[in-house]
């Protein structure tokens, strides 16, 4: 089945995308294999449906035989019934088939997207929102609604032939002569369909990022006025759309109606030459209505055919998207961290973007620090590169010997936890949202860590831990959000924590009650702090790092001066 499936996937959708479909297409396939025969059965139903009526005609009615005629007649009418409860099952069966391949794709993107790698540039979130909804959709309908359609279109093409040529086998070349202009135009046609289906797409993807990026900054935008603004150019977009959806189904409306004049071509030819026939005595009237329904028959699974080659274009389009989310993700994979209290060795570090001189320091187990530096200048970056969160521009960053870059980042997180400004609530209660944390965690657990970040009377004056909180803690102040979040992370063991700007919204009154009570459960624990202002930066500090940068004067072809590095350490450490 696996080796089915990846054969499949490489046909379908190209050598690269196989590596990632194909796993998903051999969990689809058994499924998919019983509605593909499911729809093999009611196609054979549908084609023996004109072969009954031309019984019903030539050996009942024409032949004036009332037996013959009362057993096709029942016989067409039970085959009937049957084909319309067969067609109900066939299609719930498909619609099972089909939405666990979407659930299963989805995921399996899901998990890539949460995975990717931070030195990729991130991707808008409408953007991948699009991409997790649309091209799956895009490559769920490819596999099940156009492909097993097409499949079992070409089983009702090939019968359909075959009862034709049955009936009268030159009559039956008529349909084969038109072949190789369709197969011609078509392909003259396919790039096009990509490129109409790429610019749906992407706009598809523009759409949802405006339409995210507006929704989460509606307050900002409300008081700046600049809600008309985004409404407008939202409208615009909408317009762009759909354009673009016109163009694309007017283009498909064209290569269809190719078809179909065809198949009308076709018709028409048969009507004249089978009533010629008639007329002549050769064929009986039966013949003639059997071979125009089977005629009939054959420009929807024709149809179904052109659209098979034409979807799996716009598919590829999708599965390509698909893949870029992929390639963006990064495995959870590396060396476990050195067991025991970790020293933080940084040696010439740079994080990718910060503008600081290469940094020299080490940090030993249990150390209070505070890392300083003017707004912008790197803080955040070199603190991220410690859990692999940002990419070392230059230099080195050490765990108790280990280089940080050869470990799991997965491990990483949970022996650091970097503590940033803007901290993520999620909507659900307050203790699902400590929860995050540590998942078993007990309710005294809880309870102790509001304590620790002063929310016990806050707490206890609402739902206690059932207090609902709002999709990113709207329905909170600034303040709130960051003592949940540090109360999150106390929750959690850690042999580092880092705080980074996250009391700036804390008064300070507060914030020291929270420092005392870091102080006295923590103070074994490396706590490195940033912040610009505020009690923060009070008390005792083992050592204080200073990230500096000054404008080089004599570049050398890396952009330094030669003595700057030297310098650099010296001032930064
Ligand atoms: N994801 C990112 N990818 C690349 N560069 C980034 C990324 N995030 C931030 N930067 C760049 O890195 C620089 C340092 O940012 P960082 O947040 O570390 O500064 P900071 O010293 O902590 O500033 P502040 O005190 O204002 O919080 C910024 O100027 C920014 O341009």
């Amino acid at each position: 089945m696996d080796r089915l499936a990846a054969r499949l996937a490489r046909m379908i959708f190209g050598a690269e995308a196989a590596g990632w479909l194909a796993p998903v297409m051999a969990r689809a396939l058994p499924l998919g294999m019983v509605v593909l025969l499911a729809s093999l059965l009611a196609a054979a139903l549908g084609l023996a449906m004109p072969m009954l009526t031309r019984q019903v005609i030539d050996a009942g009615i024409m032949a004036r035989d009332m037996q013959a005629l009362i057993f096709w007649a029942g016989l067409s009418f039970a085959l009937g019934l049957g084909a319309v409860g067969f067609g109900i099952a066939n299609s719930m069966l498909h619609l099972r088939a089909s939405a666990h391949m979407l659930a299963h794709l989805r995921g399996r993107m899901f998990s890539a997207a949460l995975a990717r790698d931070p030195a990729r540039a991130e991707l808008p979130l409408g953007e991948a929102m699009a991409r997790l909804d649309g091209d799956c959709a895009e490559i769920q309908s490819f596999a099940f609604d156009t492909g097993l359609v097409a499949v079992g279109a070409l089983f009702r093409l090939a019968g359909g032939l075959g009862l034709m040529i049955a009936l009268d086998w030159r009559m039956a070349m008529l349909p084969l002569l038109a072949a190789p202009f369709e197969l011609w135009f078509l392909s003259r046609a396919r790039p096009r369909t990509r490129t109409l289906a790429e610019m749906v797409r992407n706009q598809r993807g523009a759409l949802s990022t405006q339409m995210a990026e507006t929704l989460a900054a509606r307050a900002t935008l409300r008081g700046l006025n600049a809600l008309d603004q985004r409404e407008k150019s939202f409208g615009m977009a909408q317009q762009e759309q759909i354009a673009a959806l016109t163009r694309q189904r007017l283009w498909s409306e064209t290569v269809g109606a190719v078809s179909q004049t065809i198949t009308a071509l076709l018709r028409g030819t048969i009507l004249l030459a089978g009533g010629w026939q008639v007329v002549r005595g050769n064929w009986q009237i039966g013949t003639l209505v059997a071979f125009l329904a089977y005629a009939g028959m054959m420009s929807g699974p024709l149809r179904n055919l052109l659209g098979l080659y034409h979807a799996q274009a716009r598919a590829r389009v999708a599965a390509d998207r698909l893949g870029a989310v992929i390639s963006s993700a990064r495995p959870d994979t590396g060396a476990a961290p050195p067991p025991g209290p970790l020293t933080i060795t940084l040696r010439d570090a740079r994080a990718e973007g910060a503008a600081h001189y290469p940094v020299t320091a080490e940090i030993l187990p249990g150390q209070r620090v505070l890392l300083d530096g003017p707004s912008g200048i790197g803080k955040s970056r070199l603190m991220a590169t410690l859990t692999r969160d940002a990419p070392l521009a230059e230099g080195y960053a050490l765990l108790s010997g280990a280089t940080v870059s050869h470990l799991r980042p997965g491990a990483l997180c949970a022996r650091i936890t970097h503590l940033a400004q803007r901290p993520a609530i999620l909507r659900g209660t307050l203790a699902q949202n400590l929860r995050l944390a540590v998942p078993d965690a007990d309710d005294q657990a809880l309870w102790r860590a509001l304590a620790d970040a002063d929310l016990t009377s806050w707490t206890q004056e609402r739902l206690g831990l059932a207090t609902p909180i709002a999709e990113t803690g709207a329905d909170l102040s600034g303040g709130l959000r960051q003592r949940i979040a540090i109360a999150r992370a106390l929750l959690r063991p850690a042999d580092i924590l880092i705080f980074d700007e996250a009391f700036s919204e804390i008064d300070d009154a507060a914030c020291r009650r929270i420092l005392a009570a870091i102080e006295a459960r923590h103070n074994k624990t490396t706590r490195i702090f940033i912040a610009h202002s505020g009690p923060a930066r009070e008390g005792e500090f083992d050592q204080r790092i200073t990230l500096v940068s000054s404008a080089p004067i004599f570049l050398i072809s890396r952009g330094e001066t030669p003595y700057q590095r030297e310098n650099a350490r010296e001032k930064a450490v």
